[in-house]
């Protein structure tokens, strides 16, 4: 029976851990912080808690064109009972997946790890936990999967306090909404912290070093949700880069590299991630990382070393939660010498959680517009759309990419209300090599959005002569 060490039990880990149990390998995760990882404890999970109390009051707010008369300042906000959901909810979610990874005979270690002595062959390696009690354990193994997952970036002149200087995972603590947030960064954390204090009823600043808001998703749904924000008195600032921050009393001061200052109550940060894998041991190990300490790996998730391989945020391929888990099962069929597909980036399907929700899988706008894969595009507003007129949406796209003479589709942007669910059908049609007119064929409820799928489909059907 092989026998696997697994260090960090977020999803990469957790799920690499539960396809090797299911092979029969003899599995032990450790980790230092608890199960589920940073994805359940910390981000993903809490912030989309979060969102989905946020999004009672967006529902609110639109109700009175809809001739349900709520006002908004009568849909109190009690912070506490928000920020204790958040947290009960996460906690539940890791111990769900502790006793799920029991049951399947997976040992779980609480230490952190580092790689120790590696080798090829059985019981090749090392891995040295510091145990909670401050004793150290070593475990033998013959393979090692590192997913350590990555943290919040600090700037050193900007230091969360946990009080006036935020990062997203001290945001639970805070006992009262803050009056005037200032969020500096507009990636996706940004923005998606930007929507949902907004829709409590908090004056948010975006802080953008950049020209706008997700400077890496698709343009046209960026400017939907800049046009929303700023609706919703969204304040963006653009080209401009925090040099530090600082506090005093009742207030935190964005200093600017271009010399000016904003002020609010309260300042997060969300400038992104560093890898967690500075003290792995990793150079006397011989896993090779790049430059900002990501750990090298090759689509089967293999590392420089042999025997020892690494997924999820620590390798920087593309944070998710999704691939994550992906990377960290194909980890484990190739070190079980099952059959594996290497990992393909280009069928991930992924959201931001604002409103509008933005989706998208494949092949990017950007790509094609830049000459980099030939393809036919639709772009259908869904203002033209039953469904949403019925109930009042104003804003939101579909957008399918398409091969030009086969129709194949090879991505598409969803850009509604509840986008996450509605991109399932072009990423099944990216994964499945599906074409045009098999989306366009296929009955859609009326009224529905996803109807605007078939429609976006059919419009790139009447041009396809092949088809
Ligand atoms: C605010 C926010 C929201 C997000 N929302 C989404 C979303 O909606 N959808 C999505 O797909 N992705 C989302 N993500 C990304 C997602 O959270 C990550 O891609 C995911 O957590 C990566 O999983 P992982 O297993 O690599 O690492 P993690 O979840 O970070 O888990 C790693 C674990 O390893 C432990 N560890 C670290 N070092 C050691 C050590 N030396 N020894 C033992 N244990 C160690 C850590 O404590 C942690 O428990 C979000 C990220 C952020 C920041
Ligand atoms: N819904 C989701 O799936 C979800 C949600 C959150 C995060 N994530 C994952 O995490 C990844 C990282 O997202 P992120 O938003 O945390 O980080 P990011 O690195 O994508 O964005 C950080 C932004 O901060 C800006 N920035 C950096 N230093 C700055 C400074 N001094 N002043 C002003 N701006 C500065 C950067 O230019 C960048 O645009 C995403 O790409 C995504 O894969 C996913």
């Amino acid at each position: 029976m092989a026998k696997i060490v697994i260090i960090g039990g977020g999803p990469a880990g957790y799920e690499a851990a539960l396809t090797g149990a299911a092979y029969g390998a003899e599995i032990t995760v450790i980790d230092s912080d608890g199960i589920g990882g940073a994805c359940v404890l910390w981000d993903c999970v809490p912030s989309k808690t979060f969102i989905a109390s946020t999004g009672i009051r967006t529902e609110v707010r639109r109700a009175v064109d809809l001739g349900i008369n709520i006002a908004t300042d009568q849909a109190m906000v009690t912070l506490p009972q928000i920020h204790q959901r958040v947290k009960d909810l996460a906690f539940a979610q890791s111990a769900d997946i502790r006793s799920r990874l029991i049951s399947e005979g997976v040992t779980i270690v609480n230490g952190t790890a580092r790689l120790g002595r590696t080798g090829t062959g059985i019981g090749a390696h090392e891995v040295v936990a510091t145990l909670a009690d401050g004793t150290t354990e070593t475990y033998e193994s013959d393979v090692v999967l590192i997913a350590t997952g990555a943290s919040p970036r600090i700037l050193p002149t900007a230091q969360p306090d946990g009080e006036r200087i935020l990062n997203w995972r001290q945001l639970y603590d805070l006992a009262e909404l803050p009056e005037h947030l200032v969020i500096v960064g507009s990636g996706v954390t940004g923005a998606e912290f930007a929507h949902a204090y907004t829709e409590l009823g908090v004056k948010v600043t975006l802080v953008s070093s950049r020209d706008r808001v997700l400077p890496h998703e698709d343009e046209d749904a960026a400017r939907v949700l800049e046009e929303a924000f700023s609706e919703r008195g969204v304040t963006l600032i653009k080209y401009a880069r925090a040099d530090r921050v600082t506090r005093d009393e009742d207030s935190a001061t964005v200093h600017l590299a271009d010399g000016k200052e904003v002020t609010g109550t309260h300042v997060l940060m969300t400038v992104g991630s560093v890898p967690n894998t500075g003290s792995l041991n990793l150079e006397e190990a011989g896993v090779v990382t790049d430059r900002g300490g990501y750990i090298t790996v090759d689509r089967v998730s293999r590392t420089s070393a042999p025997g020892v391989y690494a997924a999820g945020d620590c390798t920087g391929v593309l944070p998710l939660a999704s691939v994550a888990a992906m990377q960290g099962r194909i980890a484990m069929y190739h070190a079980l010498g099952e059959g594996v597909s290497p990992i393909r980036l280009k069928t991930v399907a992924s959201a931001i959680f604002t409103r509008p929700e933005i989706a998208n899988v494949g092949v990017s706008q950007k790509a094609i517009d830049a000459g980099e894969y030939p393809a036919r595009t639709v772009m259908l507003p869904l203002s033209t759309n039953p469904r949403a007129k019925m109930s009042g949406l104003r804003r939101g796209f579909v957008k399918i990419f398409c091969r030009p003479a086969t129709g194949v589709v090879i991505g598409g942007v969803v850009v509604a209300p509840n986008a996450s669910e509605l991109i399932l059908p072009i990423a099944i049609a990216v994964e499945n090599k599906l074409q045009v007119s098999e989306i366009a064929q296929t009955f859609s409820v009326y009224p529905s959005l996803s109807g605007s799928i078939t429609e976006a489909a059919r419009q790139l059907v009447r041009h396809d002569d092949l088809d």
